[in-house]
């Protein structure tokens, strides 16, 4: 996948970063992109947004990063985690191809273990907008934990990749039934396949 960004997009431009992922995955071998379809939706929430501070969770090689850090104000920061280190250095490579390493800080480590520290170790008060698109099962619990860090406010904006394949049955199951979320579903499909998939929007309403 490296080899494809390296090999037909233009250094320092990242939609041409995005578009030779999304080929390649069509045409060589499929990845776990969030991808061109559900891609769309995920560029008009944070374009909605207009995030200062976004948290990504789940870097894998970069693919969103790209795409979301390419919408960003200037000033605005996105830090994005990945604990597995092979993952970490394929995506800063096609961060860097992308020209976007200004706006993203990828830290390596498990989201557990660097959401109590983010008032600390980066100064960021509250996330303005949250992309959940690591383990399925850590949705649920990384949200809790992001609450209890108070790094949500009021407004903050969770968008959660993989709601239906392969799916967050028990994060689904609380932030639409929790009285301090009111959350939408994006109906689209699993990256580069016709099976269903979608995304869930959340608002944090404080
Ligand atoms: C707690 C913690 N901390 C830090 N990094 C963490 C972390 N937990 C995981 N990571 C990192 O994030 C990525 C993991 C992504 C997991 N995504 C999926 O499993 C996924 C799977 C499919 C899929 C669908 C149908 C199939 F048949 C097969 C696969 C589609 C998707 O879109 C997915 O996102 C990966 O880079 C991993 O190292
Ligand atoms: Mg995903």
């Amino acid at each position: 996948m490296l080899a494809a960004v390296q090999k037909n997009a233009t250094r320092g431009d990242p939609r041409s970063v995005v578009k030779a992922i999304d080929q390649f995955c069509r045409q060589k071998e499929w990845a776990m992109n969030v991808g061109d379809e559900k891609g769309c939706i995920l560029d008009s929430v944070v374009t909605e947004v207009n995030p200062a501070t976004v948290l990504e969770l789940g870097t894998y090689c970069g693919y969103s990063t790209v795409r979301i850090a390419s919408l960003l104000p200037s000033n605005a920061k996105l830090i994005t985690l990945e604990f597995n280190p092979d993952y970490a250095a394929i995506a800063r490579q096609v961060i860097a191809w992308a020209g976007l390493e200004d706006k993203v800080q990828l830290v390596e480590g498990a989201s557990g273990d660097w959401i109590p520290k983010m008032k600390e170790k980066f100064g960021i008060e509250t996330f303005d907008l949250v992309f959940l698109d690591h383990w399925k099962d850590r949705y649920l619990p990384d949200t809790k934990l992001m609450e209890e860090c108070g790094l949500l406010r009021k407004g903050s904006i969770l968008l959660a990749d993989n709601v239906i394949c392969p799916g967050t049955p028990d994060y689904l199951e609380y932030i639409r039934n929790s009285p301090r979320y009111k959350s939408q579903y994006f109906k689209s499909h699993l990256e580069y396949t016709k099976v269903e998939d979608g995304l869930e929007k959340s608002v944090f309403l404080g």
